[in-house]
């Protein structure tokens, strides 16, 4: 079997998707049209045409606008099902869901109506052979307080999600800003992630890892300008949840080719490829593995390495564990 069907097939988990970022223009403009919200673009077209981003808050300014036409349980439910087929047909076997609360409560949308239409498509994803789960993000460029009172409104819901995240403007926003509410979260038994090393320095992911005592960083690639945060990576097996087209979309890198993935592997880091918001830069989980591998020059032992770190760095029981890397060994036993 050749490598680009082998990344393609090879079972996999996705531990980095925004499911706000998986909103594609034409649902945008379906669900604009069902619930009466109007759009400041003419047409899918003009939408698509306006994903030409310099930065993170560039493209920030654009999902928050399109997530817009969000409103009832139905909405949320139907934008994750679309994701939750595209994630089968790459063979993901196991999803672990950012979802933006703030930016539906903001709107008077409730965290009932987000959380119940997610978390049904969740449940129906067992049809279609995919485990899926649900973490709940604060936005970092509101306040910590504005973080304590979404938790608040979420913990009625608790048995549907099972860890915290942060994301959205990083600079200017350091982890520790949260240290709060992440140390509630964390007594409250969930999981905990933070987005860091995105634009932001390495001082951000260690202060995630000390301050908010993460277990796994999204992104995390400028760590490689720092060794000493690089030898804390790879000895204490710290997923890192690389996003490669959403860095090149977002101009973390100047080109696939500059891409460091290659190298976070090579050191002993656990990477893992995802697909961050994959309607708006142009790709999900097979498209980030076949492009990626195809400009830095992955082999079968990286594709491996990339798939196995992605079952080891989910927040899946152990038993589950074992199962998704026995597979993984049958299919690359088997090609
Ligand atoms: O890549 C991202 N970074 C920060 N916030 C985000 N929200 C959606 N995608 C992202
Ligand atoms: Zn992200």
């Amino acid at each position: 079997m050749n490598l680009p069907t082998l990344l393609a097939t090879m079972p996999k988990a996705e531990l980095h998707i925004h499911i706000e970022g998986s909103l594609e223009p034409e649902l945008i403009f379906q669900l604009a049209q069902r619930n009466g919200v109007a759009l400041p673009y003419a047409s899918v077209e003009e939408l698509r045409r306006a994903y030409a981003f310099t930065n993170l808050q560039s493209f920030l300014d654009i999902y928050y606008a399109g997530a817009s036409v969000l409103l009832r349980e139905q909405d949320f439910h139907d934008m994750a099902w679309a994701y939750l087929q595209k994630a089968a047909a790459d063979h993901v076997i196991r999803t672990e869901i950012f979802f933006d609360p703030q930016t539906h409560t903001a709107r008077g949308v409730s965290m009932e109506t987000v959380i119940r239409g997610l978390s049904r498509a969740c449940k129906d994803a067992k049809k279609l052979g995919v485990d899926a789960e649900l973490i709940l993000c604060f936005l970092r460029h509101l306040s910590e307080e504005d973080a304590f009172a979404t938790l608040e409104q979420a913990l009625p819901f608790r048995e549907h999600f099972i860890g915290v995240g942060l994301d959205s403007s990083e600079l200017g926003h350091p982890p520790e800003k949260f240290a709060r509410v992440f140390a509630k979260c964390r007594a409250e038994g969930l999981h905990l992630v933070a987005h860091a090393g995105e634009e932001g320095p390495p001082a951000y992911v260690w202060s995630a890892l000390d301050v908010l005592k993460v277990e796994r960083i999204d992104h995390g690639v400028q760590s490689a300008k720092d060794p000493a945060l690089m030898k804390r990576l790879a000895d204490e097996r710290i997923p890192l949840t690389v996003c490669p087209l959403s860095n090149l979309k977002l101009c973390v890198f100047p080109d696939l080719q500059q891409h460091n993935l290659r190298e976070l592997l090579e050191a002993g880091l656990c990477a893992t490829v995802n697909s961050d918001d994959p309607a708006y830069f142009g790709g999900y989980m097979n498209d980030n593995f076949l492009q990626t591998a195809a400009a830095i020059g992955l082999d079968r032992q990286h594709a491996y390495q990339l798939a196995r770190n992605s079952f080891e760095g989910s927040f899946a029981e152990p038993s589950a564990k074992a199962r998704y890397i026995e597979r993984l060994d049958a299919a690359f036993a088997a090609a």
